[in-house]
């Protein structure tokens, strides 16, 4: 069975599942341009840390491949530069749209200073870069799931297990098997899952509208909880370890995530409980020292005051609702589980590529 894809890239077309329709309805859009995947990033019709940066590096693709010839490598170097910063700034915690930018952007510096190379050559192997992201991420991600699935037997040694996890983290946040959610799958496939609780992930609700869509659709054994459930599911259940993604972890291993992370890291101090990050490399800061420099997207309000166009809260509230939260890396207790293996937070910066 193919896992799901949130994003279809073929020929310089790209399309999106728009993820606002999820779970009732399976709807694919067109990205035409950057401005259309600024739009659809901002509006969260696509999200999670490396669709983001894959949707906006295939974005360029698509405008690249359609643009007349251009004259001069500078002048593919200054379009490139001023569609990649525009880009970053659709939404500020995820680092993967950062990252991707400034390596894109540092490829097309050197193609345009060196000589050996003409225009058509350096605009295709600026295509090739920006089309590779696909298909990279998916290589990253089954390599994270493997070294986390491993983990995780060792250190729990039980046949089966109970996972918890929150957000989503899976083919719908990545190109395509996922990070978190990943390593869910792969503990699956070993046929050592006994269950995995999936957070509702209020206000979005990304646990319970697509972690939930995933994991009826692969048939994986799996319970969903609201977020206030989670010290009680705990105790209850004998939750043998927790596991989220990232949208950005800096270099002392502080993560940032999905808002209700860092309370379900210190429930799972409390209660014993194997705390991991699950992080491909494209998702380290390693230029900031400490969680204390992320960046923390507040989104709208009217997120947490309605569910589509209801009203579901009293008029007139008024709202706190910051989409992300962060993990001390004290608290990670499993580890981070990379695609080149799993680290302790205190291992990261002597990894800095
Ligand atoms: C594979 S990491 C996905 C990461 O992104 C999510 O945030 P959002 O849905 O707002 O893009 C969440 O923090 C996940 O852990």
């Amino acid at each position: 069975m193919a896992t799901l894809e949130a994003i279809k890239y073929k020929n310089g077309q790209l399309e999106i599942l728009d993820q606002l329709l999820l779970p009732e309805s399976c709807t694919f859009i067109p990205i035409r341009n950057v401005q259309d995947a600024w739009a659809a990033i901002r509006e969260m019709k696509v999200r999670g840390a490396p669709a983001i940066a894959i949707v906006g590096c295939l974005s360029l693709a698509v405008e690249l491949r359609k643009l007349a010839a251009l004259e001069t490598k500078k002048e593919i170097y200054r379009f490139v530069k001023e569609k990649l910063d525009y880009l970053v700034t659709s939404r500020p915690t995820a680092v993967n749209m950062q990252l991707a930018a400034e390596a894109c952007i540092k490829l097309s510096t050197r193609l345009m200073e060196d000589v050996s190379v003409d225009v058509t050559e350096a605009k295709d192997a600026t295509l090739k870069h920006l089309e590779a992201t696909l298909a990279n991420d998916v290589a990253d991600n089954l390599a994270i799931g493997e070294h986390g699935a491993t983990d995780i037997q060792k250190k729990v040694n039980k046949d089966k297990v109970r996972i918890m996890t929150h957000c989503n983290t899976g083919s719908l946040a990545t190109a395509g098997y996922g990070t978190a959610l990943g390593v869910i799958r792969s503990l699956h496939t070993a046929n050592m899952l006994d269950q995995v609780y999936c957070t509702e992930t209020r206000p979005y609700n990304q646990g319970s509208r697509l972690t939930a869509f995933e994991l009826v659709y692969e048939k994986m054994p799996a319970t969903l909880i609201c977020d206030s459930m989670a010290a009680a599911a705990m105790k209850q259940f004998n939750i043998d370890a927790i596991i989220v993604g990232a949208d950005r972890v800096a270099a002392n291993g502080d993560t940032a995530n999905k808002i209700g992370t860092y309370q379900l890291a210190v429930l799972a101090k409390c209660h014993n409980v194997l705390f991991y990050v699950a992080a491909p490399f494209s998702s380290i800061d390693f230029e900031i020292p400490s969680g204390q420099s992320i960046p923390i997207e507040e989104r709208p309000h009217s997120e947490m005051t309605h569910t589509g166009s209801i009203r579901t809260a009293a008029a007139g509230i008024n709202c706190w609702n910051p989409g992300f939260d962060v993990t001390p890396a004290e608290f990670i207790t499993g580890g981070i589980v990379t695609e080149k293996g799993v680290f302790k937070p205190d291992q990261l910066a002597s990894l800095k590529v």
